[in-house]
């Protein structure tokens, strides 16, 4: 028996590049894939936010010197490729995925309207918000904490590189020891930067918790959408 009917899941976009340097890796994204539909079989609506790290870190060089906003539309748009590949691997895979984008690019992929979003996930489609907020100085963390918090989902999970939040950055500092559960006070406060202040300002306000939960683990999706102790817990 699923813990939520609704769950926004953010995937992290470096993720996605499997082993290889940037872009896109096929078995990866074929994996995940397999992961969201065995959630949607237990009957759980989901809404996806995927970064694009994977995508725009590969081209952040030649960003250098460039006007912060317009560098920010490049990552936005690298996020609608994701989403475009994310939706064409569910679709093949028998899911039935929609792209709505934050930025009106209409012959690609349909506007993100809130009752079109509700009504697709009330029909058992998976919805991918592409482009983030639409705006730039955020981050696709602050686009799933937003349109989780506009979609009513019930908590959102953050499927990343580390199976939780450390004490510190674990890639960093080999000594740094995994929360279990704390609360958004205690993040903000320690300044962690598994997930943006932004992002975790908006998940307090709205009370909409969050879990940070290994994308490379097998299982974990589906062990978190059914309660099991699994990552860690952020909440109010
Ligand atoms: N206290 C911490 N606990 C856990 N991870 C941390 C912490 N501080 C920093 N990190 C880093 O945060 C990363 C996850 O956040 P990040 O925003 O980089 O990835 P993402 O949003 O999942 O990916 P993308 O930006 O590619 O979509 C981890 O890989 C980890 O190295
Ligand atoms: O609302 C948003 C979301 C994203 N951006 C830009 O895109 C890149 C990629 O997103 P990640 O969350 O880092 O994966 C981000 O670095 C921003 O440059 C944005 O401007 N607004």
């Amino acid at each position: 028996m699923p813990s939520y009917q609704r769950i926004l899941l953010k995937l992290s976009g470096e993720a996605l590049m499997g082993d290889d340097a940037f872009g896109i890796n096929r078995a990866t994204m074929v994996r995940i894939v397999e992961e969201i539909a065995e959630v949607t079989r237990l009957g759980v609506q989901v809404a996806i936010v995927i970064g694009g790290g994977n995508i725009f870190r590969g081209v952040a060089g030649g960003s250098v010197g460039m006007d912060r906003a317009t560098a920010d539309y490049m990552g936005m748009l690298a996020t609608v490729m994701n989403s475009l590949a994310l939706a064409d691997t569910m679709d093949k895979a028998g899911l039935v995925a929609r792209v709505m984008s934050a930025i009106a690019i209409e012959q690609v992929v349909e506007p993100y309207v809130r009752p079109k979003a509700l009504q697709y996930l009330e029909e058992g489609k998976v919805v991918v918000f592409a482009a983030g907020t639409g705006n730039p100085f955020f981050t696709t963390d602050t686009a799933a904490a937003l349109r989780g918090a506009e979609i009513g989902a019930e908590i959102v999970l953050k499927a990343t590189k580390v199976d939780g939040v450390y004490t510190a950055d674990p890639n960093k500092d080999p000594k740094a020891t995994r929360y279990a559960a704390l609360t958004f006070d205690e993040a903000m406060a320690k300044n962690l930067q598994v997930m943006d202040a932004t992002a975790f300002a908006l998940c307090r306000d709205q009370k909409l918790p969050v879990k940070v939960f290994s994308i490379f683990k097998p299982g974990a999706l589906r062990s978190v959408v059914l309660g099991g102790d699994e990552g860690t817990l952020v909440h109010v």
